[in-house]
């Protein structure tokens, strides 16, 4: 990543530093082997829209791998790393979050998990770069993808609909248009230069997909948003993963799931990786409230739409736009 010069922070989004509710006591932990389990899930995405789980399955050393990986992958020169961009959306990126103007203080690799999508130019590049990095990502992905369809599986359970994998499937199908992403949050350059203010390193925004499933090291500076409209901070633990519903997620449950505002700020002293699994369907999917879940009155909140179609609109917003608000029978938004 490029170095930056003190008026170049300018350029960057710098909210003043506010005390933010500390989580702590407060964020939903569900341990995977806990008959409650099912319940406890929906209770989460009901109320946070965000949860950590533990005794989830995926071995410690698989995190550990992909993360040293990561931190070779990051640590090679800018002209090396560039070769492997610029995103489109896959690929390495720097600063430049998705096409539309938003910055961040963020170095990142997103790739596609699914092999039956072409393969891409960049991708090509880096996976000449390194077999170990690829293997490291590959068996990551793999166990992470198997914890997530067990939690969409209790989530189907907790919420009594069948067949128990109607939303794991969406993730199991060979065309699921999901993907990874690898992110490095360097440790802010000049936290003097700051001056009592945060250095945003990924700008408030909810997922897209189903569900994301996120891993970082132990540096802090994930917040999310909770219902009264303050902003939490989520503490790090390398050993766990942290799950959020995404956008469609919440109009597949007719609302009833929030999509979880979330954002990074930048540490002043420590970088911070994370590794996201996003979870989506298949692009020819049709994203609908699940009929079970529209109660005999209650009519469908959203108009029917494809994966594809909202993944297209999507690309044309702004991070921080509500994108689900053109896609709502009543256009609040
Ligand atoms: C600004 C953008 C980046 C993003 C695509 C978008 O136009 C709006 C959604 C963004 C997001 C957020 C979650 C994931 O990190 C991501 C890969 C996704 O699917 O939607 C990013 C997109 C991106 O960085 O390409
Ligand atoms: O890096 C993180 O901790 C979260 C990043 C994120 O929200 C994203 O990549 O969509
Ligand atoms: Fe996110």
């Amino acid at each position: 990543m490029v170095v930056l010069s003190q008026p170049a922070l300018d350029h960057f989004s710098l909210p003043k530093a506010c005390k933010p509710t500390s989580l702590l006591c407060g964020i939903p932990v569900i341990d995977l082997a806990d008959p409650e389990a099912k319940n406890l899930i929906v209770k989460a995405c009901e109320e946070y829209g965000f949860f950590k789980v533990v005794n989830h399955g995926v071995p410690l050393e698989f995190m550990t791998r992909l993360e040293a990986e990561a931190v070779k992958f990051f640590s090679l020169p800018q002209s090396a790393k560039d070769n492997v961009g610029p995103p489109d959306p896959f690929g390495y990126g720097s600063k430049r979050i998705g096409p539309n103007g938003d910055v961040g203080w963020i170095e990142y690799l997103l790739l596609n998990t699914n092999s039956q999508i072409s393969s891409h130019k960049h991708l090509a590049i880096f996976q000449e770069y390194s077999q170990n990095f690829r293997s490291a990502v590959d068996e990551y992905v793999l166990a992470v993808k198997k914890m997530a369809y067990q939690v969409l599986e209790l989530m189907a359970d907790g919420l009594r609909i069948e067949p128990r994998n109607v939303l794991s499937r969406l993730l199991k199908d060979d065309k699921s248009d999901s993907c990874f992403r690898l992110n490095h949050y360097p440790p802010c350059p000049d936290s003097q230069a700051l001056n009592g203010r945060n250095l945003v390193g990924f700008g408030e925004h909810t997922d897209p997909q189903i569900i994301s499933v996120l891993r970082s090291n132990n540096t802090s500076g994930l917040q999310i948003l909770l219902k009264d409209g303050t902003w939490a901070s989520v503490p790090s633990d390398h050993t766990s993963f942290f799950l959020n519903v995404g956008d469609a997620l919440q109009v597949m449950t007719n609302g009833r799931f929030k999509s979880v505002k979330h954002r990074v700020f930048a540490d002043t002293n420590k970088s911070r990786i994370s590794m996201i699994y996003f979870g989506g369907p298949p692009l020819s999917e049709k994203i609908a409230p699940l009929p079970k879940l529209v109660e005999k009155e209650e009519e469908s909140l959203y108009k029917e739409f494809t994966w594809c179609e909202y993944k297209k609109s999507a690309y044309k917003s702004r991070l921080a736009d509500y994108r689900l608000g053109h896609f709502e029978k009543t256009a609040a938004h």
